[in-house]
């Protein structure tokens, strides 16, 4: 069953540029120069239930817009979408009770109240029944370990408890849908942690189908199997992330420890050297020619510890991008 479905969904903003200085503030009220800005252009993509979708591109290529079109926040200019069998941006009461949207740069929940207090505010708007409420509130708080904090102040608690609370909230009446921009900006590695396993859980035993964005690949690896990739408001990638390399003709590195000083010409002619000091070093190589640079440095270093890995997920995106502004 599909959750999401997109045609050709396209938002342009009309927007006037304004000089600085008071005369050129007076003169703007008589006389605009409109400029317009396609931030979205004509994307199609599905997504189906207990789908975790990673939503990827660099700053300002219109993924929290896109998100804002699926969430009915904004009315696009173009094109189609259906969200749970909504249209989001008729904003109707049933769609509301099905979808939640998370953004870590903003504070959903009320600074100078406990969060216990907002998440009775969320019962009542949700109009979530007494019990299962008393239940949610019990189980997601004890599964991301901040039972202890519901009665103190937002505002007196860290950005890490902060966002959990913030989860809890935006889980609390049971949303089918989940769209995440960004959930663990500014958090630490162990809040990290927690807080992607604690979403892969959700997926895995809720069949919740979550949309995310984020720039931490940390975020998109532990929760995401499918990337979807946009560049300037333009689809370029749509796949399981696994594919994302064999299409970008997938390199593999190579870092050697040397029992003997090594040569940088040497490894040179071997790869691209990344790194060197001269009893370690790392180099670059194509993926199908792993197995005989292995054997040519087995013959000319005198190894004592080789390690091959995959590339990093954020350099084979950095190359995506690159491939596809070199074709536009
Ligand atoms: N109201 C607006 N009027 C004109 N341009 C806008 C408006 N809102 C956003 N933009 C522009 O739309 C572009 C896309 O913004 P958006 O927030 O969707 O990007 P993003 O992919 O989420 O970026 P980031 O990764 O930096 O969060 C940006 O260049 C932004 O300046």
């Amino acid at each position: 069953m599909k959750v999401i479905e997109v045609e050709n969904l396209q938002k342009t903003y009309r927007y006037y540029r304004k000089s600085s200085g008071l005369m050129a503030s007076i003169c703007n009220l008589w006389q605009r120069q409109w400029e317009y800005k396609t931030i979205v252009n004509d994307i199609s993509f599905s997504v189906a239930r207990g789908e975790a979708v990673a939503f990827l591109g660099p700053n300002g290529a219109g993924k929290t817009t896109t998100m804002k079109m699926l969430s009915g926040i904004l009315h696009p200019s173009a094109g189609e979408a259906t969200v749970l069998g909504h249209t989001p941006w008729l904003r109707e009461k049933a769609f509301k009770q099905r979808f939640a949207i998370l953004m870590g740069q903003k504070q959903q929940l009320w600074p100078d109240l406990p969060a216990g207090d907002s998440f009775e505010l969320c019962r009542h708007i949700y109009e979530i029944p007494q019990q299962i409420y008393r239940q949610r509130v019990a189980e997601l708080s004890e599964l991301l370990a901040i039972s202890h904090l519901l009665d103190i102040q937002v505002r007196r608690l860290s950005l890490g408890e902060r966002m959990k609370m913030e989860l809890i909230a935006a889980l609390l009446h049971g949303p089918e849908l989940l769209f995440l921009d960004e959930p663990t900006i500014g958090l630490d590695f162990e809040a990290q942690r927690a807080i992607n396993s604690f979403l892969k859980k959700q997926v895995a035993e809720q069949q919740l189908t979550v949309i995310l964005t984020s720039h931490n690949m940390a975020d998109i690896t532990s929760l995401c199997e499918r990337v979807i990739v946009i560049q300037n408001g333009g689809l370029i990638f749509d796949d399981a992330i696994s594919n994302l390399q064999p299409q970008l003709g997938a390199c593999r590195r190579i870092q050697i420890e040397s029992e003997q000083p090594m040569q940088r010409d040497v490894l040179s002619q071997l790869g691209q050297v990344l790194a060197f000091q001269t009893y370690c070093a790392e180099i670059e190589v194509m993926e199908y020619e792993v197995n005989s640079v292995l054997q040519r440095l087995l013959r000319y270093v005198d190894v004592k510890d080789i390690k091959v890995m995959a590339q990093p997920l954020e350099l084979s995106l950095q190359q995506l991008y690159l491939n596809a502004r070199k074709i536009a």
